[in-house]
């Protein structure tokens, strides 16, 4: 993260963040009072136990899940208690989406996949140009299933970031991926971070993907546990597991 970032106000800003599924006996508590500032440009990656909350912040981040108290702010726009049509609007300006799986339209080719997003956004970069960013610019012509599992992760990747979002949220985005293949897909999303100054919040189950963050956020039980800052990151080929 560069200087200018370090020093920037943050960008997002939870307060006693909780979310409650259902309710009386059957009520589940995915968060329980979670405070978290996030700078701009930041490199954050959330590790905890399968049902620690971490997919539960993260919808709450990008405004696809709502809190049930607490407040969020995103940049100037207060998210929690926003009205639906302005949560739309908040993603569709500002949040690019990658997932475990893919989601790509089967019958359009790369190019075409990335292109679909670009109707709707109000300041796009070129298709090319994001396509190249995640390295398949020999493969804009080609359909999803002529690609590999992580050729089509990046083209993911492309169509969360062709509207040039302020921030990039990843659930799992090597889930499904191999060893090199995922590393790969890392360095996609580390590239955006730097080059492109996203803030990018990743979930991971692999403790080894740490290493490439700023900080790194433990959940448990739907409470931030610690957050540890790397004083030195790690780019992805240097991680190892
Ligand atoms: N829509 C929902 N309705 C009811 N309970 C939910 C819902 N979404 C999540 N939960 C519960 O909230 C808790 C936190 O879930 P969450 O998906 O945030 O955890 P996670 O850390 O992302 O887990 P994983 O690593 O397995 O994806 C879990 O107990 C889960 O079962």
């Amino acid at each position: 993260m560069s200087e200018t970032a370090t020093q920037a106000s943050p960008v997002f800003e939870a307060r006693a963040l909780s979310k409650t599924y259902g309710e009386g006996e059957t009520a589940v508590h995915a968060l329980r009072g979670v405070d978290l500032a996030v700078r701009r440009g930041e490199f954050i990656v959330l590790l905890g136990a399968s049902g620690s909350g971490k997919s539960t912040l993260l919808n709450i981040l990008g405004g696809l899940d709502i809190p049930s108290s607490g407040t969020l702010r995103f940049a100037e726009h207060q998210l929690s208690g926003a009205s639906e049509a302005e949560l739309t609007r908040y993603r569709r300006e500002h949040v690019g989406f990658v997932f475990q799986f893919y989601n790509l339209i089967p019958s359009l080719t790369v190019r075409e996949n990335v292109a679909l997003v670009t109707d709707i956004a109000s300041a796009p970069m070129a298709v090319d140009e994001a396509i190249g960013l995640v390295g398949l610019a020999a493969r804009a012509d080609h359909f999803p299933a002529q690609l590999s599992g992580g050729e089509q992760q990046r083209v993911a990747i492309a169509r969360a970031i062709v509207k040039r979002p302020d921030v990039l949220l990843c659930d799992e985005p090597t889930g499904a991926l191999d060893y090199q293949t995922g590393k790969l897909v890392l360095e996609v999303i580390a590239r955006i971070n730097q080059e492109l100054g996203t803030t990018a919040v990743v979930i991971t189950h692999n403790a080894a993907i740490a290493g490439m963050a700023d900080r790194v956020i433990y959940l448990s039980d739907g409470a931030i546990q610690r957050i540890e800052t790397n004083a030195h990151k790690l780019t992805p080929s240097e991680l190892q597991w």
